[in-house]
């Protein structure tokens, strides 16, 4: 196992490693799945349960202004994808913010009917788009293109562009600034979910005139499995838009309990229901160790570490192809390989220490999360690989044996 690496030697991020908890023997390149406990977490959630909820009980709301908590995680993750203060919420979970947001831009829409998306989408993405259009029942129609098809797919028809800006399996990045002004010329909103693009590299919603946008807050944002996700809705939207699930914490006086509806001022009002607060402290701890770091630098390393993943495997494992974007400039933090074995390969791998993910029908994808992630790591993972392939040693039933969850 490579302990040192040439590269690492000027890394102005080699520092933050220690500010996480890895399990020592383990090179985990899945940050793009669910991120590493931050290892100040856990005292942090000690303090919020034994003391916030054990001690403040009710008067928590207030005294620990818990109620505030979706706005505040909000404006530190906008920070990170380049919104405005006040412009982010963090609430419910992507899919569900998926719906709320395609909703309020058809709304915005009222007479077009279509919504476009691509094929490289997440698939919950264009499950929601498709069962919204059913339920509104006025004729709205989802349309899947190729990824590298959409921009020429852009029409007067269109109500919405509903993108993810980072495809989950290729690693394949959209141009968020072309595609939306593009949109917008044809008349468009645009919805980015930036679920695999939130703390990977420095994503600006308001340079790319983004009307609307959401993303996960447990991958690279560490927030902890099934933590609270975000939305965004641009400056120019968030006093109008209508959001399709008018709950209480969207109110703009929940607690006047008035029996009439009327919706907050901002951003607040695509709020549904109490905060879990747990959660929401949780990711807000995770979010610290942002607070110090340049986006810049993530992504510089973030391309570095990529780089060298390909150049290594392309020369060491020629049985494995490339589905990732060769150019850099149009590809996300992960990189993708194609083998007819690749949930066997990928167990064999996890089995040894190096932890990616398989997604069907046979890519094994590998996450570059370049605040715990080292050059060294890449070339351990590339060694552990190579010996794999070479030994034949994913050829087992046991690891051909498929679990619920991959
Ligand atoms: C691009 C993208 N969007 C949405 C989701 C789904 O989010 P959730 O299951 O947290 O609602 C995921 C991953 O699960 C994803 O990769
Ligand atoms: N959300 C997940 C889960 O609950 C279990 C396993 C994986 C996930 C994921 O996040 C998958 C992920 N969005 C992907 O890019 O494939």
């Amino acid at each position: 196992m490579h302990t040192t690496h040439p590269l690492d030697a000027n890394d102005p991020l080699a520092a933050k490693r220690a500010a996480f908890s890895l399990p020592d023997d383990v090179i985990y390149l899945d940050g793009n799945s669910l991120g590493v406990l931050p290892a100040h977490v856990p005292a942090r959630m000690q303090e919020v349960v034994a003391n916030e909820w054990g001690q403040s009980l009710i008067r928590g709301w207030n005294e620990h202004n818990w109620i505030d908590l979706p706005q505040r995680v909000g404006n530190r993750i906008a920070r990170l994808v380049g919104a405005a203060p006040g412009t982010v919420v963090a609430c419910d979970s992507t899919t569900i913010n998926v719906f709320k947001v395609v909703s309020a831009a058809l709304n915005l829409r009222p007479d077009r009917k279509v919504i476009l998306s691509d094929s490289g989408n997440f698939p919950t993405d264009l499950y929601v788009a498709g069962g919204l259009a059913e339920l509104l029942d006025q004729g709205h129609e989802l349309r899947v293109v190729a990824p590298e098809d959409v921009e020429a797919a852009v029409t007067d028809e269109l109500a919405v562009l509903m993108l993810t800006q980072v495809d989950y399996k290729t690693g394949r990045r959209h141009d968020m600034k072309a595609l939306t002004e593009k949109a917008h010329a044809a008349g468009a909103l645009v919805m980015w979910d930036l679920a695999h693009s939130a703390g990977a590299f420095p994503v600006d919603l308001a340079g790319a005139n983004a009307d609307f946008a959401v993303g996960c807050g447990y991958k690279y944002l560490n927030g902890g499995p099934g933590a609270p996700a975000f939305l965004y809705v641009a400056p120019e939207h968030k006093n109008h838009v209508r959001p399709p699930m008018t709950g209480w914490m969207g109110h703009e006086a929940p607690f006047a309990f008035d029996l009439d509806y009327k919706p907050a001022s901002g951003v607040d009002r695509m709020r549904v229901g109490t905060p879990p607060v747990l959660s929401l402290s949780a990711l807000d701890a995770a979010l610290d160790v942002f607070d110090d770091v340049d986006m810049g630098d993530i992504r510089k390393k973030s391309v570095s570490l990529c780089e060298l993943f390909i150049k290594e495997v392309e020369a060491r494992c020629p049985d494995l192809k490339l589905v990732s974007p060769r150019n850099e400039a149009v590809r996300g933090s992960q990189v993708s390989f194609r083998f007819k074995e690749g949930y066997a390969l990928m167990q064999a791998l996890i089995a040894n220490g190096v932890i990616g993910d398989f997604r069907a029908p046979d890519t094994v994808r590998f996450g570059f999360t370049p605040l715990y992630i080292s050059h060294a790591d890449v070339m351990g993972a590339v060694e552990k690989l190579e010996t794999i392939l070479a030994d034949r040693l994913w050829d087992r039933d046991e690891f051909k044996k498929r679990q619920k969850v991959t």
